[in-house]
């Protein structure tokens, strides 16, 4: 791989971007997770150090003042943060980064990388996020409604991403994603085509 890119994958609580993201790791090898910190508990079957590094508040302020983080935020009352070295790790690999990340992480990061691409993951509807939400089975009665009602303003940024798919059907929004990975590292690598072609005649 010529140049790295950096996905950044952005939707409101239940619209399906984990189940996503998961499913496009399983079928692009040169595609890996930023891993992120958390204060938020861990739900049944996350893995401290796979879905996240699970960390109490005082250790999150701790490495937030020591400037470990590319960017952090406050969501649903829990924080949350891309630290340097989880990104870096994957570079090191030489491979692809995505990120799923809120909308204020997303505009932190698109400021720090231009390059970077994003993309808003939709419902189909407001009453299928909270069929997704409750069906998940993970979180209290509580914290779905407070999940809910973030949704208006995760979404209300929408306009902000360079792409938006709808997950109403999994394989098409799936399919919209591996396309936009694809035709970005496409057309990495027409432009590098095209200089080094230059560059072969001006020698
Ligand atoms: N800014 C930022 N947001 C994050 C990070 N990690 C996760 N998030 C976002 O925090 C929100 C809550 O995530 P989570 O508690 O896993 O709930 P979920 O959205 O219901 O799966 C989601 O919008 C995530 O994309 C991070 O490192 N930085
Ligand atoms: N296209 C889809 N159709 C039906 N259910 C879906 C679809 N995509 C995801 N789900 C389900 O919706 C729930 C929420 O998905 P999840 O990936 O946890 O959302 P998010 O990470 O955006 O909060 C999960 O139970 C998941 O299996």
């Amino acid at each position: 791989m010529s140049q790295a890119h950096l996905f950044i994958i952005a939707a409101a609580s239940g619209a399906g971007k984990t189940t996503l993201v998961k499913a496009l790791l399983n079928k692009d090898r040169d595609l890996q997770a930023s891993v992120s910190h958390t204060t938020r508990k861990p739900r049944p079957g996350e893995i401290d150090g796979v879905d996240y590094h699970f960390v109490d508040e005082a250790t999150f302020i701790d490495l937030k003042k020591k400037g470990e983080f590319l960017e952090s935020a406050e969501c649903h009352g829990g924080m949350y943060g891309t630290s340097k070295k989880s990104v870096q790790s994957i570079l090191d690999q030489k491979k692809d980064v995505i990120l799923e990340i809120d909308w204020q992480g997303a505009q932190a990061l698109k400021a720090q990388f231009k390059e970077a691409v994003s993309i808003f993951v939709l419902p189909p509807s407001v009453e299928t996020l909270a069929e997704r939400l409750n069906n998940r089975g993970h979180d209290s009665e509580e914290t779905i409604a407070m999940r809910l009602a973030a949704a208006r303003e995760e979404m209300s940024h929408v306009d902000e991403f360079d792409y938006v798919t709808i997950n109403d059907d999994f394989e098409v929004a799936l399919h919209d994603l591996m396309a936009i990975i694809r035709s970005t590292r496409l057309m990495c690598h027409i432009q590098l085509t095209r200089h080094s072609h230059l560059i072969k005649n001006l020698t």
